[in-house]
């Protein structure tokens, strides 16, 4: 008797990533999860021969080997979800943030190539894009984005770095400012000009900050928290994942003053927040997530429950 499970084979399941997909998905009746022996994992011939047998694949692995096993599986139909940063801006791929526009949803059900955000663009993106389409943000202007995440953003080799002694409690990076994710930023943003990045790394596992000043030298006009606020509650009403909190919420700061980069660990969801000092017309949009729920694990569930036609927000049957 054959199965209607959906067959999903997920190459890294071994790393952060993948465990944490594994995790997800591990007891759903709807899915039948395809593993090779713990032996065969980084086996070429049999990656891409399970691959294919698969109908979804996951790929959580570094971007040599996720682009290998993309070259080995051909023009196979199963649909490839890719975590990488391999193939985020290439032709013939969709990018996996069914919250981008009105129509991604669409793309992605059309598509069996699928690339998937990384962490800090799911945040700059998320704040910049309707922004930039609402004509506040010049799609000529520099943006400035500064982001902060755990240690885990950088898999497994900088988890065994934090698990030493001596470790910087706070790091910045990226100083050359060339770090991979800006083209993804860029490009699916709406700018004609990459955006300055930074980012940063704290000594706690999970969880990140990205934080983008909306100040003159990038607006079209002048603008308010509240103007700002207002484009961003249009774009995502409706998104279960991506809700915009109250104009200058306080409500979600620790003592009042502080907000916790890890507030939605182990969660899908990223929220947004507008705050800005009208007198002397400075506006900052925030995005806080979990770079390995909405920023990795999180989005690759999302986009097989889109796929697999099983809701969204539950991974339950429809109807
Ligand atoms: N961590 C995060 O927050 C995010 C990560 N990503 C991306 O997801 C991907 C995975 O990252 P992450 O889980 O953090 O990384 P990890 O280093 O934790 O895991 C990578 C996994 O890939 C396996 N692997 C390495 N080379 C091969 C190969 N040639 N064939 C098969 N398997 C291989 C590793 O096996 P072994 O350990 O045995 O070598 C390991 O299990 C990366 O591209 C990363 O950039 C995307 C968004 C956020
Ligand atoms: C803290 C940390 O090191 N983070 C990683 C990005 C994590 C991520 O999103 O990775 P991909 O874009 O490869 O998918 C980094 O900056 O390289």
């Amino acid at each position: 008797m054959t199965s209607n499970k959906t067959k999903i084979f997920i190459d890294g399941q071994h790393g952060t990533t993948g465990l944490q997909i594994l995790d997800r998905l591990k007891d759903r009746a709807d899915i039948e999860l395809l593993e090779l022996p713990l032996a065969d994992r980084k086996d070429l011939g049999k990656r891409a021969e399970i691959a294919r047998a698969s109908d979804i694949t996951v790929l959580c692995l570094p971007d040599a080997a996720a682009k290998e096993l993309v070259a080995a599986m051909g023009d196979s139909d199963t649909v490839v979800i890719d975590a990488s940063t391999a193939h985020r801006v290439a032709d013939g791929w969709t990018y996996g943030f069914p919250e981008l526009a009105k129509d991604q949803r669409q793309k992605l059900l059309a598509s069996n190539r699928i690339s998937n955000p990384g962490c800090y663009p799911t945040g700059a993106i998320a704040l910049l894009r309707p922004l930039i389409d609402a004509g506040i943000v010049r799609a000529d202007s520099t943006p400035a984005v500064f982001g902060v995440s755990g240690y885990t953003g950088g898999g497994k080799e900088l988890i065994a770095v934090h698990e030493q002694p001596g470790v910087e409690p706070f790091g910045l990076y990226g100083l050359e400012l060339t770090h991979k994710h800006v083209p993804e930023m860029k490009k699916y943003s709406g700018l004609t000009h990459a955006p300055l990045f930074v980012p940063s790394v704290g000594h706690y596992a999970q969880g990140m900050l990205i934080t983008i000043p909306i100040t003159r030298d990038i607006t079209t006009k002048q603008v308010t928290a509240k103007d700002v606020h207002q484009v961003l509650s249009d774009y995502y009403a409706g998104e279960t994942f991506v809700p915009v909190r109250p104009l200058a919420d306080r409500a979600w700061l620790e003592r009042d003053r502080f907000l916790r980069a890890d507030r939605l660990v182990d969660t899908n969801t990223m929220e947004l927040a507008v705050y800005g000092n009208d007198a002397d017309g400075n506006v900052l949009a925030v995005a806080s997530l979990d770079n390995l729920g909405k920023g990795a694990s999180g989005a690759a569930v999302q986009c097989i429950n889109l796929k697999t036609g099983v809701d969204e927000t539950t991974g339950l049957a429809v109807g």
